[in-house]
């Protein structure tokens, strides 16, 4: 049997909580150490004994609450994040877009970050200036603005642009976070019909929404994560349904105690 293309065993991540800054060597000299800024930091795990495997030509969604997870697993797959706990193996080349744009430096303009952020990829300067111009009319930036650094560019742009460079990648494993819900409609209709025609070549994808609609479009598998546990690991439908038999619950619950409150 072919081995999973993607393969987590029991990650974790934790991150602080609370930590404010360093400790100044001023502070330290006149305080000694009776005065911590991080005295009521603490570590949380984030993310906690996730296993799962990813087989070629999947595509899986990632749905759960705000603040439970999904963004960082899908670092820990990118290799951006180190696990704290257990390994995740990745068997191919990752296109990650990841954080609504594809690691662009503000201070650069469109133009330097396409050429950088594609040769970090392993494009090659022919393919670059073979493709370019494909990637701007792709991401409709206007005549001028492929020459003015990212930072004065909206985030609907950046996304554009990003996701125009990204699915330019022949890479087999496809990681997308929340990017088709930043375009316009125009634009998301060009993003489906890219994601389809890669997701034909049998290429992997992850891809972490909000919006049921493309998770149902896209994907034949959900990970439903909740508060940093994989709670369900099915069909999209099946994790779909169970999340929002949960958000019914938290609804129901909420309003129930705002009209104890009321009462
Ligand atoms: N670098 C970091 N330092 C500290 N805490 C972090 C860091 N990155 C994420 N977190 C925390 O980890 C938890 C999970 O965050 P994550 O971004 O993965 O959630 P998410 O499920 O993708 O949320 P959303 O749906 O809002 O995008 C949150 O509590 C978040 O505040």
């Amino acid at each position: 049997m072919a081995q999973p293309v993607i393969e987590a065993k029991g990650l974790g991540v934790k991150f602080a909580m609370n930590r404010r800054r360093k400790r100044s060597i001023r502070e330290m000299f006149i305080h000694g150490t009776k005065r911590d800024p991080n005295k009521a930091a603490s570590d949380f795990w984030a993310l906690r004994n996730v296993s799962f495997e990813v087989a070629k030509g999947d595509c899986v969604g990632i749905v759960g609450k705000n603040g439970t997870g999904k963004s960082t697993l899908l670092k820990m797959i990118a290799g951006v994040l180190l696990p704290d706990e257990g390994t995740v193996t990745v068997r191919g080349k990752v296109a990650p877009l990841l954080e609504l744009r594809a690691g662009f430096n503000d201070q650069l303009t469109g133009r330097e970050n396409v050429h950088l952020v594609g040769s970090l990829h392993g494009m090659t300067p022919k393919m670059l200036e073979d493709r370019f111009e494909e990637i701007v009319d792709f991401a409709e930036i206007k005549p001028g603005f492929i020459d003015t650094p990212v930072r004065h560019y909206s985030s609907g742009m950046k996304v554009r642009l990003g996701f125009a460079l990204i699915s330019q990648l022949e890479h087999p494993i496809m990681l997308v976070d929340e990017v088709l819900a930043v375009g316009d409609k125009s634009f998301r209709e060009k993003c489906y019909k890219a994601i389809e025609k890669m997701l034909e070549n049998e290429r992997t994808m992850v891809l972490v929404s909000h919006n049921e609609g493309d998770l149902k479009r896209f994907c034949n598998r959900g990970l439903y994560v909740k508060q940093g546990d994989l709670v369900l690991d099915s069909d999209i439908t099946e994790a779909l349904n169970a999340y929002n038999v949960d958000t019914k619950a938290e609804i129901a619950a909420r309003k129930k105690k705002d009209g104890g409150k009321a009462a």
